[in-house]
C-alpha cells in the first residue's frame, strides 16, 4: 500500500535534484512571466489607441506608433517564450537523466528479494514514463503554474484598477471554480495513480509474454494471452477515459464560468460606458485583458492535471528509491589477503521475505564444512532447498539465522565487491547479457592487460568446452544475449560456466550447470573441470549421477537440513534416502547394489 503524501510533500522531494538548475529555472520563470506581461501590456496600448487616436480629426501618427508598440510587444512576447524554452529544457533533461541513472543504480544495488516482489514492467514504467512525466512538469508544468497564477493575479488587479464593478462580476466566477478545483484534485490524483499503476502492470504482461513466447506458442496459449492482455488493456482504457472525463468536466467549468462572467461584465460594461462611467478605450482594454486572463484560467485545468500526474510519478519513483537495500557492506570490512577457501555453514537458517508467517524456514539449521579445494556435491529431492543454500554464498539472499564463513570470516564482514571476487556462480537458468561473448565471459575477471584477458578467455572457453564460439560470425566478438545471436540451452550454459571459471574464484558455486549438455560434452567438460576444481572449493548442486561423480564428497539435503555427508560410496552403503535420491536422478532403472560393489572394489584397488 503506497504511503499517502500531500501534493507539497511529494513535489518538494524533487528539490535536491532541482537545486543545481534552480537559477536557470528561475530565469526561465522570469522569461515566462515577461511573455505574460507583454501579453497584458498590449490591451493598454489598445486603450490609448481607442481613446486618443480613434476620434475624428486625430493625426494618424498615433495609430502608427501604437501599431509599432503592439508589434514590438508581440515580438518581445515570442522572444520571452523562446528564451524560457532555451533556459529550461536542456537542464530539465539533464535532471531526468541523472534521476534515471540513480534509479538504475539503485535497482542494481537492491537485493534480489526486492526484485522477487516487483514486476519488471512496473520498474520499467517508473524508469521511463514516470521520469518523463516528471521532466515535463519541471520544464513546463511547474513554471507555467506559477506564471499563470501571477498572470491571473496581475491581470485581475489591472482589471480592478480599470473598473472594479466589472472586475467584481468577473471574479465572482472564481469561487465555484475553486470549489470544483478542490474536488477535481482528489478525483484526478486517484485516477492518475490507478492509470500509471495499470500501465506498469500492462508493461509487465508484455515483458512476460515476450520472454515466454516459446512456451505460449508451444502450448497454443497465444489466444488466452491475447485475451488476458485485452482485458488489462481495456481496464487501462476505462481508467484513461475516467481520467479524461474528470479533466474534461473541470475544463468545462473553468472555461464556461469565466466566459459567462465575461458576458455578464460585457453587458454591465456597455451600460457603464453609456453612462460615461468608463471610456470606450477603457472598456476595450478591460475585455482584452479579461481575454488574456480567461485564456490563462482555462489553461489551469491541464496544468493542474499535469501537476497531479507528476505527483503520482514522484510518489511511484520514490517507492522504489526509498526501498532499502538489505544486503550492504559492513561499516568495518575485513579482507582476506590470501584466501584458502574453507567454507563453513554454521546453523544456517533462511526464510524468503515473502513467506507466510507460520511456514517453516526453507533452510533449517545447515551445518556443513567444505575444506579448501574440496568439491562438494549437494544432493536432495526437488524443493529441499539446494538452490536456496547456494544463493546464500554470494549473498544473493542473506541468511536469516546462523552464519556462513570463508576462512573463518563471516560473509557479512566482507564488502560485496571483495566477497564476489572470492565467490563465482553459474546457475542452471543462464542469463547472458546483450553483449559480445568476450564481455559476457570476462564479466567477473580482472585481467591485467589485453593479452592476459585473451589468455583467460581462451582457457575458460576451453574448460567449458565452448569452442563453438569461434565458429560464430564474429567469433568471440559476436553479440549474444537478448539483442544478439540466439544460442542453444547447452551453448548458453557453457558460456555461463566459462564466465564463472574466468573469474578465477577461490569458491565456485554451481547450480546444476551442465544440465543442458549432451552426455559426451558433459564428460569432456567434467574432465577439464576436475583440473580447475583441484584448488577451487566448489559447491555443486547435482541432478545427475555424473555430476555427483565430480565431487570429493556429497552432502545429502532433506527438508532444509544436511542429513548426511560422505563420499558417494559411503552414502550409497549407509543411507537409504540417498539411494532413493540417486535412483530418482536417472530415468532408467539403476542397480545401485552392483554400482556399490564396483565402487568398493575400485576403492580397495586404489588403496592397495
Ligand atoms: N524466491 C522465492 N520466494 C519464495 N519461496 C521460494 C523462492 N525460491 C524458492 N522458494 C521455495 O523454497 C523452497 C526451496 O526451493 P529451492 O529452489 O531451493 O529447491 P531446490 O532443492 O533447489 O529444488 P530443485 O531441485 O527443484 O531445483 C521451495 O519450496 C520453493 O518453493
Amino acid at each position: 500500500m503506497p504511503t499517502q503524501t500531500t501534493l507539497w510533500e511529494s513535489l518538494s522531494r524533487l528539490y535536491p535534484h532541482l537545486k543545481p538548475i534552480l537559477l536557470r529555472l528561475i530565469l526561465g520563470l522570469f522569461a515566462a512571466l515577461g511573455a505574460s506581461l507583454m501579453a497584458l501590456a498590449i490591451p493598454q496600448v489598445f486603450r490609448v489607441l481607442v481613446n486618443d487616436a480613434l476620434a475624428v480629426g486625430q493625426a494618424t501618427s498615433t495609430v502608427w506608433i501604437a501599431s509599432g508598440v503592439v508589434l514590438l510587444l508581440g515580438i518581445l512576447e515570442a522572444t520571452f517564450v523562446a528564451l524560457r524554452r532555451f533556459l529550461v529544457i536542456a537542464p530539465a533533461t539533464t535532471v531526468e537523466t541523472t534521476l534515471r541513472t540513480s534509479f538504475y543504480r539503485h535497482l542494481q544495488n537492491l537485493a534480489v528479494a526486492f526484485h522477487d516482489r516487483w514486476g519488471s514492467g512496473q520498474l520499467l514504467s517508473r524508469a521511463m514514463t514516470d521520469l518523463n512525466l516528471m521532466r515535463r512538469w519541471m520544464a513546463f508544468g511547474a513554471i507555467m503554474l506559477v506564471v499563470d497564477g501571477l498572470t491571473i493575479t496581475i491581470g485581475v488587479s489591472i482589471m480592478f484598477f480599470m473598473s472594479w464593478p466589472l472586475a467584481l462580476i468577473f471574479l465572482a466566477a472564481a469561487v465555484p471554480v475553486m470549489i470544483y478545483g478542490f474536488r477535481f484534485r482528489t478525483t484526478y490524483s486517484r485516477v492518475s495513480r490507478k492509470s500509471q499503476d495499470q500501465a506498469g502492470d500492462l508493461a509487465t504482461t508484455v515483458e512476460e509474454s515476450v520472454h515466454g513466447i516459446r512456451v505460449l506458442k508451444a502450448f497454443g496459449r497465444s489466444r488466452e494471452a491475447l485475451d488476458s492482455f485485452n482485458d488489462q488493456a481495456e481496464e487501462l482504457r476505462q481508467t484513461e477515459i475516467h481520467k479524461a472525463h474528470s479533466l474534461a468536466r473541470f475544463s468545462l467549468v473553468v472555461t464556461l464560468l469565466p466566459e459567462l462572467a465575461l458576458g455578464a461584465s460585457l453587458v454591465t460594461g456597455i451600460l457603464l460606458a453609456v453612462n460615461g462611467d468608463v471610456t470606450i478605450g477603457g472598456l476595450v482594454a478591460f475585455f482584452a485583458t479579461a481575454g488574456v486572463v480567461t485564456a490563462r484560467v482555462e489553461f489551469i485545468g491541464p496544468l493542474l492535471a499535469m501537476t497531479f500526474t507528476a505527483k503520482t510519478a514522484i510518489d511511484r519513483h520514490y517507492e522504489v528509491m526509498d526501498s532499502e537495500n538489505t544486503i550492504t557492506d559492513p561499516a568495518e570490512p575485513r579482507t582476506l589477503r590470501q584466501p584458502h577457501g574453507v567454507v563453513t555453514f554454521e546453523d544456517v537458517h533462511f526464510r524468503y521475505p515473502d513467506a507466510e508467517e507460520p511456514a517453516a524456514d526453507v533452510l533449517n539449521g545447515i551445518d556443513l564444512t567444505l575444506q579448501a579445494g574440496e568439491t562438494m556435491a549437494l544432493v536432495g529431492v526437488t524443493g529441499c532447498g539446494k538452490s536456496t543454500l547456494l544463493n546464500l554464498v554470494p549473498r544473493i539472499y542473506e541468511v536469516t539465522g546462523g552464519a556462513i564463513r570463508i576462512d573463518g570470516v563471516d560473509l557479512r564482514d566482507f564488502t560485496l565487491e571483495e566477497l564476489r571476487s572470492h565467490v563465482s556462480v553459474a546457475f542452471e537458468d543462464t542469463i547472458l547479457f546483450s553483449n559480445s561473448v568476450r564481455d559476457n565471459v570476462l564479466m567477473g575477471a580482472e585481467p591485467e592487460n589485453d593479452d592476459d584477458a585473451n589468455a583467460v578467455l581462451k582457457e575458460a572457453l576451453d574448460i567449458a568446452q565452448a569452442h563453438f564460439v569461434y565458429s560464430l560470425p564474429e567469433g568471440v566478438d559476436t553479440l549474444i544475449g537478448e539483442e544478439g545471436l540466439s544460442l542453444s540451452g547447452g551453448q548458453r550454459q557453457r558460456v555461463a560456466l566459462a564466465r564463472a571459471i574466468a573469474a578465477k574464484p577461490r569458491v565456485l558455486v554451481l547450480d546444476d550447470p551442465l544440465s543442458a549438455l549432451d552426455v559426451r560434452t558433459e564428460e569432456l567438460v567434467e574432465e577439464r573441470l576436475r583440473e580447475v576444481l583441484q584448488d577451487t572449493t566448489t559447491l555443486i548442486v547435482a541432478h545427475r549421477p555424473s555430476t555427483v561423480a565430480l565431487a570429493d564428497r556429497v552432502a545429502l539435503m532433506e527438508n532444509g537440513r544436511i542429513v548426511d555427508v560422505g563420499t558417494h560410496t559411503e552414502l550409497l552403503a549407509r543411507n537409504t534416502h540417498y539411494r532413493y535420491v540417486i535412483a530418482s536422478l536417472t530415468e532408467e532403472p539403476v542397480d545401485l547394489d552392483t554400482e556399490l560393489e564396483e565402487l568398493e572394489h575400485d576403492d580397495e584397488e586404489a588403496r592397495a
